[in-house]
């Protein structure tokens, strides 16, 4: 019997999702199983966890485990559960709404490409809702442990705009949902494809996937009577929880599927790493690198972290104590045996075990990352192009680590006529010039902004490498990286280059025609007045008439701009005036006679420079005006 029902529409959100579900999803339909399963699975944990301070809610059965059973005459397919169930409030918030915060935003970029969309939903995670790629109804019945029987609730829906839901009465806890198969996916509908779908996805499980056996009548073989057998549950999987089984026991095929068990991804993971410790800590971590970051890895309260078990019973999900921030795309769990089976989240912020674990595994993904970096570019090109921009908050989040988080990082150079990024640190050294010794960057907007940036001529004449860097997080990092294996890191936009090791003699000779041309520069910084810092010759132009530096002790254009954006106050800075001596215009300059026209030439070459180092001019307008009436001088 079922009273108070109630017709719910979805939240948008999920009504786009359902959509996409049956629109894109056909290629790997059977999946749906393994999505079933393995909330199912989830439920069982999470029913532990809570049962060890109220035995009373497993209600006298501590077995847990899913069933799968299928009515061929109704076309119909069960997953039914004894985990922790729902109630009629959170049925109604789990199965109408996706809680994920910057749900909107991801349906929002969606192409409207079945084959695209279809990639980026894996990236999503369907979850429940794949049960309507192959059901055009489904039906689910749940009851929360530790309620009554009349506690029950009824959710249904054909998986269109609407739902309804309905309370009932269910003796039985946990959670049953029934799908109506469409017509032409009756296939499912049979005890072997079941069991294969079960084994190939849900083989190491922490429950076991039961079908119900029929029993045999008493039989008569080669002259021997065989006794009747009784019908039973049987577990199709093999139900071990994988990280327990020793590594040589594990396929990589079965690594790959309970990734996607535990990380809800639908991709093979691109890397993984099972390690069990003994001695001091002891404790077995199965970690895995996603191929794909997740659609929210940039949302700041995105969920993340590993699945903490404790001597293998399930605690929590996304417990992020266990790694820094900057590897927050790390999937997968940690078991421990040192910490105590009531642990919170509160007792786990100050615990020294889960400080020692955070150290240990922060390593093991270093090692992992590093030993990819080295042993296989192509994968670790992979790996960059989806995180390598949150790899970059680590110099700054994790001091400890700094080195061999700089070992990681992977750079676009001049040395690639290519923005890729995949120069390594280790590799500019490798091919540093004789008496370099300094790594030289530029952070610009663009990649080539960076490349065509003025500042880069005398070093590209020189034939030194210099880095390219034009991410919005890439001043950030250099802020925090200053130096890697002995050698620092310097801006080509700021003080100086440090480059008289390299040219003695250029350098001399540029002190001598410092010396000679001291009036125009006196001239030019009189003009200019408090618009710049200081008017040197420069060391770094071959082809441009100026460019603007920032001094070694302010902050840079970049810096400034991420702050802006931020919407931080940031503090006037004035740039210092670099001026190319053998340039023709400089050179125009110097000859110049009239005070105005000089006047407006020097202003003309300081916004010019501005503009190429910063994008923008504070007064783009004097700009406009400073250009036109040269103009009119000169063609009169
Ligand atoms: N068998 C079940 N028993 C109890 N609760 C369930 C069950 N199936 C689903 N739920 C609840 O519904 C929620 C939504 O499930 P759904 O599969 O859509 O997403 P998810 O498992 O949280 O994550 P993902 O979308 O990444 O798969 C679950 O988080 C859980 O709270």
């Amino acid at each position: 019997m079922s009273t108070q029902q109630e017709t719910h529409g979805f939240q948008t959100e999920v009504a786009q999702l359902l959509k996409l579900v049956t629109h894109s999803l056909y290629s790997n339909k059977e999946i749906f199983l393994r999505e079933l399963v393995s909330n199912a699975a989830d439920a069982a944990d999470k029913l532990r966890y809570k049962a060890l301070s109220d035995a009373d809610l497993y209600e006298g059965d501590g077995e847990l485990r899913v069933r799968l059973s299928f009515d061929k005459d109704a076309g119909t397919l069960t997953i039914a559960d004894n985990g922790i169930g729902m109630t009629r409030d959170e049925v109604i918030e789990h199965l109408g709404t996706i809680a994920k915060s910057g749900t909107a935003e991801f349906f929002a970029n969606l192409s409207g490409d079945a084959a695209k969309d279809s990639q980026l939903i894996g990236q999503f995670g369907v979850g429940f809702y794949s049960a309507f790629i192959v059901a055009d109804k489904v039906t689910v019945r749940s009851r929360a442990a530790g309620q009554g029987a009349d506690a029950g609730v009824q959710w249904e829906s054909a998986g269109e705009g609407d739902y309804t839901v309905a309370n009932i009465d269910k003796a039985g806890r946990g959670t049953e949902i029934i799908l109506h198969l469409r017509d032409d996916e009756k296939e499912f509908l049979d005890e072997w494809r079941l069991k294969q779908i079960v084994s190939k996805y849900s083989d190491h499980i922490s429950i076991p996937v039961e079908m119900w056996q029929e029993g045999e009548p008493e039989r008569e073989q080669d002259g021997e009577t065989i006794p009747a057998t009784e019908g039973q549950w049987q577990a199709a999987n093999k139900a071990t929880a994988l990280w327990t089984l020793s590594k040589s026991e594990i396929s990589e095929e079965e690594y790959k599927e309970f990734y996607k068990h535990v990380a809800h991804d639908w991709e093979d993971p691109l890397l993984w790493s099972h390690n069990k410790v003994e001695g001091k800590q002891e404790y077995t971590s199965l970690l895995y690198i996603p191929a794909k970051a997740p659609f929210d890895m940039w949302n700041r309260d995105n969920k993340h972290g590993l699945k903490l078990y404790v001597q293998r019973v399930f605690i929590m999900d996304e417990a992020e104590q266990f790694l820094p921030q900057y590897l927050r795309f790390v999937k997968g769990l940690v078991d421990s045996n040192d910490l105590p089976l009531n642990v919170s989240r509160e007792i786990l912020q100050d615990s020294k075990v889960t400080q020692s674990l955070r150290t240990a595994l922060t390593k093991r993904v270093l090692g992992m990352l590093d030993k990819m970096g080295r042993n296989n570019e192509e994968k670790y090109q992979q790996f960059w192009s989806q995180f390598g921009n949150v790899l970059k908050e680590g110099p700054a989040e994790d001091f400890a680590n700094k080195e061999a988080i700089a070992k990681l990082l992977r750079f676009a150079s001049t040395h690639n006529d290519s923005n890729v990024e995949n120069v390594s640190l280790a590799a500019y050294i490798e091919r540093m010039k004789e008496g370099q010794d300094k790594i030289y960057y530029i952070v610009a907007d663009s990649y080539a902004a960076a490349k065509n940036s003025p500042h880069l001529e005398l070093l590209k004449k020189k034939g030194i490498e210099v880095l390219l860097l034009s991410e919005r997080i890439d001043e950030w990092l250099m802020n925090h990286l200053t130096e890697f294996d002995g050698k620092s890191l310097v801006s080509v936009t700021r003080g100086d280059l440090g480059l008289d090791d390299l040219s003695d003699e250029e350098m001399a000779e540029q002190e001598k025609q410092a010396e000679e041309h001291k009036p125009l520069l006196e001239r030019v910084q009189e003009v200019l007045g408090d618009k710049i810092k200081e008017v040197k010759v420069s060391q770094r132009l071959t082809d441009s008439p100026a460019c603007i530096v920032t001094d070694e002790q302010d902050m840079s254009s970049q810096m400034i701009k991420l702050m802006q954006a931020a919407g931080q106050e940031v503090p006037e800075v004035k740039p210092i005036f670099e001026l190319n001596l053998n340039h023709p215009l400089v050179a125009k300059l110097e000859q110049e006679q009239d005070n105005q026209r000089f006047a407006q030439w020097a202003g003309l070459l300081l916004s010019q420079a501005t503009l190429a180092e910063r994008g923008s001019l504070n007064d783009p307008s004097e700009f406009v005006a400073q250009l036109n009436s040269l103009w009119l001088e000169l063609s009169k």
